[in-house]
C-alpha cells in the first residue's frame, strides 16, 4: 500500500535569514514510494529542507503537502532521526517507554521487540547515554520506528558510525521502506546513496538542481554542480 504521505509536494519554499536566501525557492514533487536520498554540498540547505518537512522550521514562504495533509497534520505520521541522537538520562528501555507511553502500558513486550530488532535487547537496562555512538543511533532508530511512521526522515544518521553499524542501520531502513514507509534521507556518502536510493534529489544553493532515478543521477549527472560534487570537487 502506498504511504499515506504521498505524493509530497513542495512549492516555492523560501527561507531568508538576514540577507541570505538559505532556501531559495525549493520546488519538488516526490510521487514514488521507496527511498529518496538528498545529496548536495555542505551548506546547500539539505538539513533546513528536511527540518521544514518535519515542521521543525517554518519557512517564510511556500507550501508543503503530504498526500492530503499539511505538515502539522502529518506530523504524527512522521519520525526523524538526527546525526546526533538526543536521548534521555534513562535506560534504553525507558527511552522507548517515554516515547511510546501507550505501548509501554498496553504491550510492553513490543518495546523489547523493538530493542531486539536493533540488536540492543541485552542493553535494555543500560543508561542510554552510556551506549556507544552506533548503539545510541540504533536506539534512536528503534524509537523512531515505534510509531510505525508513514514518513521516516534521516539527517546524516550514519555519518559518524563504523561500517558494521552503518550496514545494520541501512538494513533496518530498507526493511522499513519495504513495509511501505516512505524514507527521505540526507547523506554525503555516495556508496550509501548507491546502496539505498531509488531516486536522488540534489540540492545546491538552496534549490533543487536535479531530481532523478539514482542510477541515472550517478551515471550521468546533468548539472555542473552535481558533476563537481560527485567528482569530489569542492563547491563554494
Ligand atoms: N538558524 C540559522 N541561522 C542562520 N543560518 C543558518 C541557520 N541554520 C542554517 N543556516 C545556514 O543555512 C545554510 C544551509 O544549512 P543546512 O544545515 O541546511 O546545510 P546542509 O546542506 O545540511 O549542509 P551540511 O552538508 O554541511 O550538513 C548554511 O550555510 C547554514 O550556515
Amino acid at each position: 500500500m502506498p504511504s499515506a504521505v504521498l505524493p509530497i509536494r513542495i512549492s516555492d519554499l523560501r527561507l531568508t535569514i538576514g540577507e541570505r536566501a538559505l532556501l531559495g525557492g525549493v520546488n519538488l514533487l516526490i510521487r514514488d514510494p521507496g527511498i529518496t536520498v538528498i545529496m548536495g554540498p555542505n551548506g546547500a540547505g539539505k538539513s533546513l529542507f528536511l527540518r521544514s518537512l518535519h515542521g521543525l522550521i517554518t519557512p517564510d514562504h511556500g507550501q508543503i503537502t503530504l498526500g492530503p495533509m499539511t505538515v502539522p497534520e502529518s506530523r504524527h505520521q512522521q519520525a526523524m532521526v538526527f546525526q546526533h541522537p538526543v536521548l534521555l538520562r534513562r535506560t534504553a528501555l525507558q527511552n522507548l517507554a517515554f516515547a511510546a507511553p501507550d505501548i509501554a502500558k498496553s504491550d510492553p513486550q513490543q518495546l523489547m521487540a523493538a530493542l531486539e530488532a536493533v540488536h540492543l535487547a541485552d542493553r535494555a537496562g543500560q543508561p542510554a547515554r552510556m551506549l556507544s555512538g552506533g548503539e545510541q543511533q540504533r536506539l534512536a532508530l528503534a524509537r523512531a520506528l515505534l510509531s510505525k511512521p508513514s514518513l521516516l526522515l534521516l539527517d546524516e544518521a550514519t555519518a559518524s558510525l563504523d561500517p558494521a553499524s552503518v550496514l545494520l542501520i541501512e538494513s533496518l531502513v530498507k526493511a522499513q521502506s519495504a513495509r511501505g514507509t516512505k524514507v527521505i534521507l540526507v547523506s554525503h556518502d555516495q556508496s550509501q546513496a548507491r546502496r539505498l536510493a531509488d531516486e536522488i534529489v540534489f540540492i545546491s544553493n538552496g534549490q533543487v538542481a536535479e531530481h532523478r532515478p539514482a542510477e541515472q543521477f550517478f551515471s550521468a549527472p546533468q548539472t555542473p554542480a552535481a558533476k563537481a560534487y560527485l567528482a569530489g570537487e569542492i563547491l563554494f
